[in-house]
């Protein structure tokens, strides 16, 4: 693992049954990128997801989350991981500020700690006006952008996000996408599965994970080659 890396996975499989869902799988996310995790649906993104956040007991190879090994440090490990799940992790019949209050205090933020935290987190993803407002009445965009301020709250140095643009309509993903890009900008590593290619640009870091293997991982330009859907239909025989 680089000094540089927020994310380093070595040699991990997982089975469910006789069946193998990531197959010797091995990347690396480096401090302060942008790294795409693109595959079609059920490619393996979400187990590895589950592996990384401990959903799920990871048994082979090693995952280290900025240098902390997420089994003998497992603590200081998801400490530096924030999440974005693919489903909802907000209650939608509290408020903004009730929904990062109570995220806070699992986090161990005191109260008097977690105020100006909200207020910062809500103006990074630019919804500062809706603390008192009823997740229920946000709008999809709103939703995804205050699910990001939930999973800054910690400040953590590495943000998984799984599909967090499905369902959205162009605008609102468009402005998650360069929510995210911003918040890069500002320090924080992403990695970003998505099936979507719109959503990735030449200067990312890039993994194509296909049927539970890594086909391709290094930088989006390089590996796109002036032309990313071709490549991956080379790589996968498969359209995204
Ligand atoms: N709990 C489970 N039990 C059995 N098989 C599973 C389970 N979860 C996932 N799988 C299988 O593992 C493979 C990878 O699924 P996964 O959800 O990780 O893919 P994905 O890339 O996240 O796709 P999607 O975009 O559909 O979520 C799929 O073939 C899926 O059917």
């Amino acid at each position: 693992m680089q000094q540089q890396d927020a994310l380093s996975i070595q040699n991990v499989s997982h089975s469910f049954g006789s069946f193998q869902a990531l197959k010797d799988v091995s990347l690396t996310v480096p401090r302060g990128g942008f790294t795409a995790l693109l595959g079609v649906n059920g490619a393996g993104k979400t187990t590895l997801f589950s592996l990384i956040t401990r959903l799920y007991d990871n048994r082979s190879g090693r995952i280290e989350v900025a240098g902390h090994d997420l089994r003998r440090q497992s603590g200081a490990a998801l400490a530096r991981l924030g999440v974005v799940f693919q489903s909802r992790a907000l209650d939608p019949d509290l408020t903004v500020a009730q929904n990062m209050e109570y995220h806070a205090a699992l986090h161990g933020i005191s109260r008097r700690e977690a105020r100006p935290r909200i207020a910062e987190v809500l103006a990074q993803v630019d919804l500062a006006d809706r603390l008192n407002a009823r997740v229920s009445s946000l709008s999809g965009g709103q939703s995804r952008r205050a699910e990001i301020a939930r999973a800054l709250i910690h400040r953590p140095e590495l943000l998984l996000l799984d599909e967090p643009t499905v369902g959205l309509d162009v605008r609102s993903r468009a402005e998650v996408v360069a929510l995210t890009r911003a918040l890069v900008q500002g320090g924080v590593s992403a990695l970003w599965a998505t099936h979507i290619l719109d959503e990735i640009r030449p200067g990312d870091g890039l993994i194509i994970l296909h049927k539970g293997e890594v086909l391709a991982h290094g930088n989006a330009g390089e590996i796109g080659d002036g032309d990313l859907t071709r490549t991956f239909l080379r790589l996968t025989g498969e359209q995204v």
